[in-house]
């Protein structure tokens, strides 16, 4: 394989997938938007996106929790990402959670043009089952960062996303009223 020119040529492209995970508050947010800035400082042209459905802080921008943010585009479906991604050098998806299962696939496509794809998401849900396209996401990149939030129990790394309200639907918006992050122990004391 490695053999062929076809795969040679898109190798020295550059392209590849970046996948940041972790918990809520862990800073996956944080980290997405400061390797896009670098990437911005070396005056390549970025674009980011995440889904339609995520309109907690902003209409058209990442911001983390800690009000720091990056200018984006919502999209509704992964589709549009190839559309609208094709001709950057870096491409930033945040809340990947949320998105369809077909986000692997658009990934891979960009990162064979040469594009860098830079992916940030929660691997988990709140029962701390894995999270819509992120397992696949890890799957296929070259590189997974997981990330860590402070347990708010015991200070330790947290890891799950522990819901404070009734609701057992998987998809729930919220902030510190609604989810704190728990380490191993204290998320399985409750
Ligand atoms: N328990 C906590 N552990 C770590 N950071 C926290 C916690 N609670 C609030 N924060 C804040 O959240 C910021 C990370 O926010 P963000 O990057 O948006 O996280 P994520 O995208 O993973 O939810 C931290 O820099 C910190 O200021
Ligand atoms: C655990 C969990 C979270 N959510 C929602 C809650 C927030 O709106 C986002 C995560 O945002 P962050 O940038 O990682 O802090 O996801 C959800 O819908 N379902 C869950 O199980
Ligand atoms: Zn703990």
């Amino acid at each position: 394989m490695l053999n062929d020119d076809r795969f040679k040529r898109r190798f020295d492209l550059g392209g590849s997938v970046e996948v940041i995970c972790g918990s809520m508050f862990s800073g996956k947010t944080e980290e997405l938007i400061r390797r896009l800035k670098r990437a911005q400082i070396a005056k390549q042209q970025i674009e980011i996106f995440k889904p339609k459905t995520d309109t907690r802080y902003d209409e058209t921008a990442v911001v983390s929790h800690d009000a720091n943010f990056i200018h984006s585009t919502p999209v509704d479906h992964s589709s549009a990402i190839l559309l609208y991604g094709g001709n950057s050098q870096v491409v930033g998806i945040d809340e990947a959670q949320f998105f369809d299962l077909e986000l692997p696939e658009v990934c891979i496509k960009l990162a064979n043009k040469g594009v860098r794809v830079i992916v940030a998401g929660l691997d988990m849900d709140f029962e701390g089952k894995p999270f819509g396209p992120m397992p696949a996401l890890m799957a296929i990149a070259e590189d997974v960062t997981k990330v860590h939030a402070v347990c708010v129990k015991c200070g330790g790394p947290a890891l799950y996303s522990y819901r404070l309200v009734q609701n057992n639907k998987q998809f729930m918006l919220g902030e510190k009223e609604s989810y704190e992050p728990r380490c191993r122990f204290c998320y399985h004391q409750q």
